[in-house]
């Protein structure tokens, strides 16, 4: 499931966020990539234990933590410590690769396999040109520019590319999160159930008896699949 989450970051927290990291110093994105891919990386990211890379992170973790469509959708049993990356306008660029399938974080030691990959967009549509993330999706071919403060979220075991940046510069966010849900497919079913059940209960329409033998559907679904 590939899904759009809006307003992660408040205005607030994305100014700082934009402000610290504009200021740092780059590193050639290369540093933190797999021998396919590196092949087919051109850009730059924030080395990973900068003060900039942890001060941005600690404003992403916590905004995180805060939305309620994001736990949703990731059900996150780990969630890799965010990094940086810039894509500018001399056609850097991100081709074809599909995410390693455990990472190690410079930061904690912890591995993290990587169900989800997460791209936060810290740059508005309007400052560059390109730069799409494209991800082929089991449904076909979706192409991702979102606004600042907004995250996609998408299987890991996607082939995905960034497209060349042509004008402008376009700085994100990007991570991988371990999910409580391995499978896509429950994580899913789980999400779809629980959107459904908030609906009913903000529509007050429902019988109360049937809302609550749903939420007990829900929570016994993840009784069964859920590994903490
Ligand atoms: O910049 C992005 O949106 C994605 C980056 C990416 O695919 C990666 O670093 O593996
Ligand atoms: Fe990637």
């Amino acid at each position: 499931m590939l899904l759009h989450v809006p307003n992660v970051l408040d205005p607030a927290s994305l100014a700082r966020c934009r402000a610290i990291v504009e200021a740092a110093d780059w590193s050639d994105g290369g540093i933190t990539a797999g021998t396919q891919s590196v092949q087919v990386k051109n850009n730059r990211q924030l080395p990973e234990g900068s003060e900039a890379s942890l001060a941005a992170r600690a404003i992403i973790v916590d905004a995180l933590a805060r939305s309620a469509l994001f736990f949703s959708a990731a059900l996150p049993k780990k969630t890799f410590p965010p990094l940086f990356n810039r894509y500018d306008g001399q056609a850097n660029t991100f081709g074809n690769h599909i995410d390693n399938a455990v990472r190690t974080s410079l930061t904690n030691g912890d591995w993290v396999r990587t169900d989800l990959s997460v791209t936060l967009f810290l740059s508005e549509p309007h400052e560059y040109d390109g730069g799409d993330l494209v991800i082929e999706d089991t449904f076909g071919t979706q192409r991702v520019k979102l606004p600042a403060g907004d995250l996609v979220l998408y299987p890991s075991s996607s082939v995905h590319r960034v497209e060349p940046v042509t004008r402008g510069s376009r700085i994100a966010s990007f991570f991988w999160i371990e999910s409580m849900v391995r499978r896509d497919d429950q994580r899913r079913l789980l999400f779809d159930m629980d959107m459904a059940i908030m609906a009913m209960r903000e529509g007050g329409t429902a019988d109360p008896e049937h809302v609550v033998k749903l939420t007990g559907c829900y929570h016994n679904l993840m009784r069964m699949w859920a590994e903490t």
